[in-house]
Formats: C-alpha cells, sequence, structure tokens
C-alpha cells in the first residue's frame, strides 16, 4: 500500500487489515489522525528525495571519478559472465580477451547495502560453489550493459567476438556518460515540485465546486449551461509572479508561460465569461492566490506545486479526450468525482475501469453526500461499485475514498481530511512516479559499478600477481647484468690487448728472422714453395742478380704472410675468446652474435691512406692479400750494380755511418753514380785482400802503384803483375758471385725496406696489430651492444613490471575504494532500506 514508501516514519493511518470491515461498515479515523500523516507523509517525501538526490549527486562523482581513472590509469575491462547449472560460480571472459576464461564464485555482499551479488576468485570461495540455490542469481549488468551485437540491418546479428582493450574501455565509458545524463534527468525530475492532480467525473458532479472548495474560492465557475467543456488548470498565482490571470492557450500552441504568443491574457474575472463562450475545446491556465498559510493550502503548499485541473464531465463526447488527458505522464494524481445522488453512471464506469487498470490508484470524492439521508447505506453502495472498479482503490478506502459536502468545506472535519488524504496522496503518488523510478535506476547502476568494480578487482589482482612474477624473473638478471658489466668490460679489454700484443710479437719475431736471414742471402723463410736461384754463370749475372732479388722478396711476402696467419689464428683465439665473455655474461634468451669470423678477411682491404714512405714501405701497405705483394713489383724487381758489388754495404760499414741506412731512395742513386766505376775493380781488391780495405790503404795503393808507373823498370814488370792480379781478383770475383750477390742482394732489400727511416718491420708489426685489434674490437662492440641493449630490455622488463604492480596495486586499491562509495551512496539514499510496494 501507499504508506510503504515511507517506512521511516510510523504511520497513524489503521494498517489495511481493520479495514477489512470496511465494505460491510466503514470506520473513517479521526481527522486530526489523517493531518498527522500527512505532515509525515510530507516530511517524509522531503527526507527521501534529499537522500535520493544526495546519493544521485554522490553516484554522479563516483562515475565521474572512474571516468578519470579508466582515462588516466586503468583500461577498464568489461566482463563476461557465464552462467553454470546449479552453482554459484561463473566462467568469466573479457570481451576483448573472449578465449581467455576463468572460474569466478558470485559471494554473498559483505556488506548489507552492497550489490546482491559480487565476484571473487574461485580460489578463495572453494566452499561455496555448489549451492544450488544460487543458479538463479543474476550476474549481468542492468544499466551498463554493453550492446555488443552488431550487425547488418535484418542481417544475422553477429557478436562482436573480440574487439580492442582501448574500444570496450572506451563503450563502458560512453555507457557511463550516458548513465551520468539520465541521472541528471532523474535529478531533475526528483526535484521538480510540479504536480498535476486532474479532477473529473460525471457532469454535474460537482467538480468545479470540489475545486473551488480546495481553493477555498469561487474561482471556477459553477452551473454552466452547457457544462464545462474545456480544461481548466488552476495554479497558484505565485507562478505568475503572484498575478491572478487567466491565459488562454492559443490553438495549435503549447503552452509556455514564458512565452506570450502560445496564449492571451485575461482576468480571472473574465473565466465565466470565458467558459460560457467557449464552444470550442480550449485549455485555460488559471492563476489563482492561495492567502491561506502553507499547512492548509493545497496549491500553495511549500513542498510540490500542485496544479488542479477541472476536466469536462464525463460524457460520450468528453469521455475519450479524459482518458486520454489522465494518462499523461504530468498527471500525478486523479481525482474522481462522483455525485452522492446518482452514483456512477456508465461513463463513469467506463473512465474508472480503465484508469484503475493504468493508474492503480485513484482518488475518489463522493460528493454532495450531504444531501443523502441514509448515509451508511450510500457509503455501503458506492463502495461496493468501487471494490467492483478499482479493487486497488478499494482497499485503501479510507484514505482514498471522501464522502463530503463540497458546498460547504469550511469546518467540515471529512472535507479537512480530504484535503489532508489528497496531499499525502499527491506526495505518495510522485514518490512512486519520480523517486522509484530513480532508486531503481540506481540501484542497479550502483550493482553494476559493483559487478564491475570487483571483475577489475580479479583482474588487477592476477595482474599483480604477474607483474610481482615479472619482477622476481627479471629484476635479479638485471642486478646480475649490472653488477657483471665492470667484469665483461675488463675481459674485453684484456683478450683484446692481449691478443693484440701477441699477434704483435709473433710479427715481430717471425719479421726480425726474415730479415736477417735475407741480409745473409738466405730466403726469409725456409719453404718448399721457394727456391734460390742457381747461379747461371757470370755472362748471366745480371739475369742471376734479378732472380735472386724476385726469390728474396717473395720469401719476404711469404715472411710477411707467415706472420699474418699466425694473426688469424691468434685473433681467432680472440674471437672465440669474446664469445666466451658472451655465453658467460649474456643472459638467457639473449641471441648470440651472428657474426661469423672469417679469418681469410683479414688484411684484405687497402689502406685508405698512408704517409709518404718509401716505394717499398708504400707497397707494403699496398696489398695484403699476397703478403706484401713485393715479388710482383716491376720496379722493385730491377737490379741493380749495388746488387752485385754492394759498395754502400762495404763504404758504410767502413765509415760506420747510418747514412745508407737513412738516406732515401735518390740519395742511394746518388751514391751508386759516384761508386760505381771505382766499386768493380776496388771492390774486387778489397774482396780479393780477403777483408775489407779503408779508403786510405786504397788511395795509398793507387799512389805507390803510381810512382812504379814512374818507374822505368817498374814499368817494366809491373803491367804482368797488375794484369795478372786483375785477373785474380776478377777470377776470384766471379767465383764468389753466387754467394755475393745474394748477401748484397739481401742487405740492399733490408736497408731499402728502411729506407725512410720508419723501422719497416715495425711498421709492418703496427699494421698487423691493427688489423687483429680492429677485428677484436669489433667482436667487443657487438658483444657490447648486445650487452647493453640486453640490459636496457631487462631495464625495460623491470620498470613495465615496476608500473605493472604499481598499476595494479593502484587499481585493487581504487576499486575497493568503489565499492565502498558504492555502499556509502546506497546508504546515503536509503537505498537498502527504501523498497517499492
Ligand atoms: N448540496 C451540495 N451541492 C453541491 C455539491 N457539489 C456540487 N453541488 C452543486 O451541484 C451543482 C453542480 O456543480 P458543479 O460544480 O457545477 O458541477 P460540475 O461537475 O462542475 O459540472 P460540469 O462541469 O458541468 O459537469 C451546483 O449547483 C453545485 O452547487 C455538494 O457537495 N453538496
Amino acid at each position: 500500500m501507499a504508506q510503504t514508501y515511507f517506512p521511516t516514519r510510523k504511520l497513524a493511518l489503521s494498517p489495511t487489515t481493520e479495514k477489512d470491515s470496511s465494505a460491510a461498515g466503514f470506520a473513517p479515523s479521526h481527522a486530526a489522525d489523517i493531518v498527522a500523516h500527512a505532515a509525515d507523509v510530507q516530511e517524509a517525501y522531503i527526507d527521501q528525495k534529499n537522500r535520493l538526490v544526495s546519493a544521485i549527486d554522490a553516484t554522479r562523482s563516483l562515475l565521474t571519478d572512474i571516468r578519470s581513472f579508466n582515462k588516466d590509469s586503468w583500461v577498464v575491462r568489461y566482463p563476461q559472465l557465464a552462467h553454470k547449472p546449479s552453482s554459484l560460480v561463473r566462467s568469466m571472459s573479457f570481451v576483448d580477451e573472449p578465449a581467455a576464461t576463468r572460474e569466478v564464485v558470485l559471494t554473498a555482499p559483505k556488506h548489507p547495502l552492497q550489490r546482491s551479488v559480487t565476484l571473487a576468485n574461485l580460489a578463495e570461495h572453494k566452499h561455496i560453489i555448489d549451492d544450488a540455490d544460487a543458479a538463479d542469481v543474476s550476474s549481468e549488468f542492468s544499466v551498463l550493459r554493453l550492446d555488443l551485437k552488431m550487425g547488418p540491418a535484418g542481417g544475422p546479428a553477429a557478436l562482436v567476438s573480440q574487439l580492442e582493450k582501448a574500444s570496450i574501455a572506451n563503450l563502458v565509458d560512453e555507457r557511463v556518460q550516458a548513465s551520468m545524463t539520465h541521472m541528471d534527468k532523474l535529478r531533475n525530475r526528483i526535484e521538480d515540485t510540479s504536480s498535476k492532480v486532474l479532477v473529473t467525473g460525471d457532469l454535474n458532479a460537482g467538480k468545479s465546486t470540489l475545486v473551488n472548495a480546495l481553493l477555498r474560492r469561487d474561482a471556477m465557475p459553477v452551473d454552466q449551461q452547457p457544462c464545462t467543456s474545456l480544461f481548466c488548470e488552476v495554479h497558484d498565482a505565485a507562478e505568475n509572479d503572484g498575478v491572478e490571470e487567466v491565459h488562454v492557450v492559443t490553438e495549435g500552441k503549447t503552452y509556455s508561460i514564458n512565452d506570450e504568443t502560445t496564449f492571451s491574457r485575461r482576468p480571472v474575472s473574465d473565466l465565466d465569461k470565458i467558459v460560457t463562450d467557449s464552444d470550442v475545446h480550449h485549455s485555460l491556465k488559471v492563476y489563482i492566490a492561495d492567502s491561506r498559510p502553507q499547512e492548509q493550502s493545497l496549491l500553495h503548499n511549500g513542498v510540490v506545486d500542485i496544479s488542479l485541473i477541472d476536466a469536462p464531465g464525463l460524457n460520450t463526447d468528453s469521455l475519450k479526450t479524459t482518458a486520454v488527458f489522465a494518462r499523461q505522464e504530468e498527471i500525478d494524481v486523479v481525482v474522481f468525482v462522483v455525485s452522492a445522488e446518482n452514483h456512477f453512471t456508465l461513463s463513469a464506469q467506463d473512465f474508472l475501469w480503465n484508469a484503475s487498470n493504468e493508474k492503480a490508484y485513484l482518488f475518489i470524492v463522493v460528493n454532495k453526500y450531504d444531501q443523502i439521508r441514509d448515509k451508511e447505506r450510500c457509503k455501503r453502495r458506492v463502495l461496493e461499485q468501487i471494490k467492483k472498479l478499482s479493487p486497488r482503490t478499494w482497499d485503501d478506502a479510507e484514505d482514498l475514498v471522501h464522502f463530503v459536502d463540497s458546498s460547504a468545506p469550511e469546518g467540515s472535519e471529512s472535507f479537512g481530511k480530504l484535503e489532508s488524504a489528497l496531499r499525502s496522496f499527491v506526495l505518495v503518488k510522485r514518490a512512486k512516479s519520480k523517486l522509484l523510478p530513480a532508486t531503481t535506476y540506481l540501484t542497479n547502476l550502483l550493482g553494476d559499478v559493483d559487478l564491475l568494480a570487483s571483475a577489475n578487482s580479479i583482474v588487477a589482482g592476477s595482474e599483480l600477481e604477474q607483474a610481482k612474477a615479472d619482477l622476481d624473473r627479471t629484476r635479479p638478471v638485471l642486478q646480475k647484468m649490472q653488477a657483471e658489466r665492470e667484469h665483461l668490460e675488463d675481459g674485453l679489454e684484456s683478450v683484446e690487448d692481449e691478443r693484440t700484443n701477441e699477434t704483435g710479437s709473433r710479427t715481430k719475431a717471425i719479421l726480425s728472422a726474415a730479415l736477417n736471414r735475407i741480409a745473409e742471402g738466405d730466403l726469409a723463410l725456409a719453404s718448399s714453395k721457394l727456391q734460390m736461384p742457381s747461379y747461371p754463370g757470370v755472362l748471366n749475372i745480371w739475369e742471376y742478380v734479378a732472380d735472386v732479388r724476385k726469390a728474396l722478396l717473395a720469401s719476404v711476402d711469404l715472411a710477411v704472410k707467415h706472420a699474418e696467419d699466425e694473426a688469424r689464428v691468434i685473433t681467432t683465439k680472440g674471437v672465440n675468446e669474446v664469445a666466451a665473455l658472451g655465453d658467460r655474461y649474456l643472459p638467457e634468451g639473449v641471441e648470440r652474435s651472428k657474426r661469423v669470423f672469417m679469418p681469410e678477411a683479414m688484411f684484405t682491404r687497402p689502406a685508405k691512406s698512408a704517409p709518404r714512405r718509401s716505394s717499398l714501405a708504400r707497397a707494403a701497405n699496398a696489398q695484403y692479400g699476397l703478403g706484401l705483394g713485393l715479388a710482383n713489383r716491376a720496379d722493385l724487381l730491377e737490379p741493380t750494380f749495388a746488387d752485385i758489388f754492394d759498395v754502400q754495404h762495404y763504404v758504410s760499414a767502413h765509415f760506420g755511418g747510418e747514412h745508407g741506412a737513412k738516406t732515401g731512395k735518390e740519395d742511394d742513386e746518388a751514391a751508386l753514380g759516384v761508386l760505381s766505376l771505382a766499386s768493380v775493380g776496388v771492390g774486387a781488391i778489397t774482396v780479393a785482400g780477403g777483408k775489407a780495405l779503408g779508403a786510405r790503404g786504397l788511395v795509398e795503393a793507387a799512389v805507390r802503384i803510381g810512382d812504379m808507373l814512374g818507374n822505368e823498370s817498374t814499368r817494366k814488370w809491373l803491367a804482368p803483375v797488375l794484369g795478372g792480379l786483375v785477373l785474380a781478383g776478377a777470377a776470384y770475383l766471379v767465383l764468389e758471385l753466387p754467394t755475393s750477390v745474394p748477401r748484397s742482394v739481401g742487405r740492399r732489400i733490408r736497408s731499402e725496406l728502411d729506407a725512410d727511416g720508419a723501422r719497416w718491420e715495425s711498421e709492418q708489426r703496427e699494421r698487423v696489430m691493427r688489423e687483429t685489434r680492429k677485428v677484436l674490437r669489433l667482436a667487443s662492440w657487438d658483444l657490447r651492444e648486445r650487452f647493453r641493449g640486453a640490459m636496457e630490455e631487462r631495464g625495460r622488463e623491470v620498470r613495465g613490471a615496476e608500473e605493472a604492480q604499481s598499476r595494479a596495486e593502484k587499481a585493487l586499491a581504487w576499486f575497493a575504494e568503489v565499492t565502498q562509495r558504492t555502499v556509502d551512496a546506497r546508504e546515503i539514499g536509503g537505498l537498502g532500506t527504501f523498497t517499492a510496494a
């Protein structure tokens, strides 16, 4: 019954059960009780309305926060719960990830004001999974339900199997936004204090008289012939700035008090005339001032802006119009006026029957009761009719059916009771039409928020676990890498240095030995591939020198190549050591270097720029593939006199000068020009003497020879002796050539290699070391990059996991707060206790 909307007050009205006798003998309560009841109802209504408004505001702010949290901190997930027969267990999946399902369980709320069910992880609630009673518990969204069916119009609807997380979150956000807009409307509706009471009934039943009685003034014309044919809507003049006025609504326009084009103004004194003259169905807005205090006035009651609509009497013509009018949403209450003398006409019965089906409760005023002699009998017969026409009205007859004399309201107890009951009834009906939808909506919405929060809590919980596991896995790896970085660095440096130095010393050893050997006239390197040419005889001495030169140069090439090969071996070792360092320090799962080291590719690149050096030194840098390729350089193969008689060697050896070793090739050639002539004979002498003679000795010998030539007798024997000596020397020279030429050539080559003062050997060493260092640097760089990349990757993983952890923790706390706030909102709105009848 109506009072159940306001359970916070113990109402003074008798309970329904006591009224069961009302059909037989209706026992009216004392008017004072009714008035007190009206005050209670009014207070309870205001209280409930305010609570609901606060709850709406709290929910609205919660939704605003949820939206911004979802935007900034958490992509909200939308769960789908598949029902499992006879159990509280649901299979939960998310629209963005339909394949991944997890079992959850519906749990009883921890708080009485929580949703009837929330979700929890199955593992934590195994004990309640087989509760058959729970099979029907709904785990569906109502307000925030997403319509995920899509497809061409008329075609088979296809379930959107998978949408992006973000798109789903957007859809949820849109639903939340839409529900906020809807709440604004509900709030406006609740706050809207206007309420329309339609007064209708049989012709001449006294409707206008009742309206006048309620207003306590003769505003509406009575006894009109023909009967009232238009709808007069009576408002408090306060709504028209306190001015009493009639607004005749322009035909075809929708009335707005703020739009002068929708009505024309007439004085209230013209009302009689307007009603009398009216031959068409107009509607009127009548603004009447009620000077009575708020607690007495119906129009001016301080709670609801009630307007009374005096409708035309029901007949076959007006019946339909009035029925349509009564059905309008803004009509909160229908007051049906019936004459006690006539009871219900057929039109009245028709209207009541339909109206009671559509609007459960009707307020019935049985008028002209003063005219009835046998009042009890009349009352009984009227109530019997009401019982048939509107049983629910009959149930509440004490509140809803009033037997009055509208022509004399002042001081009438029954009329006072009618007024109070009508006011309560208006408020009760408002509660039903305005507060209840808002209450239901809010209850459903908060339930959905709970469901969303608990599903997202479960997700946050799993993400937290995942993040912790990730951290446990990645953080130690990162820390280990940070700790070992220096070791790796040291290891790489030492491989680089050690192997480069090893290459250097190997090269040095090989080349030193090689140069010493050629200086002795031997091949730089003993090899089966090379042989010293055999001496072809003095007549082919020039070719012999060329061949020796070529063979020695080729052997130097071979020695260089040998040093390079050694460097390749050492470098390969170094590369393998770098790879081993990679195996040791790179974490699991990091791809090892795919570079394949090809030792044969070493020493194949021409130097980009070399400083100016002797042609040999330049050649040394020109072509690495075949050692130095010295033996293929035509310009280097050209033999010289010095290759045969190495005067320069003897001269420099004698003067102990380093001239020869230090001059350039041009100087070599100049020296050869001066000394070449002398070297032929003198070189022979010196060699013939078995030891190297000094220049002084040579000069002295020449002088003595000159003296002897000046002496006649001496000349006689000197010529044959001298000739003999020269011949012997020449013979010796010729005999020694096979051994002296290789030495001379070897020494020449050696000194030419060192020609520009830069030690050829150390240059070669540097070159070979550079190559090794280059390879090892590349290998180290590659490993360092891998290590750095892996460390960055692990760092990112750790940071990602840390962020995920803090996001999940924040989300868990947030969703717990959301749940608490839904509880608070329910409490504020009295939703847990406010139940519909
Ligand atoms: N004695 C008495 N006369 C009443 C009462 N109510 C109305 N009347 C009289 O009944 C007549 C009709 O009253 P109206 O108020 O004009 O009736 P109505 O229902 O508005 O008439 P229509 O709008 O024309 O259908 C008037 O003469 C009123 O004085 C009442 O409670 N007691």
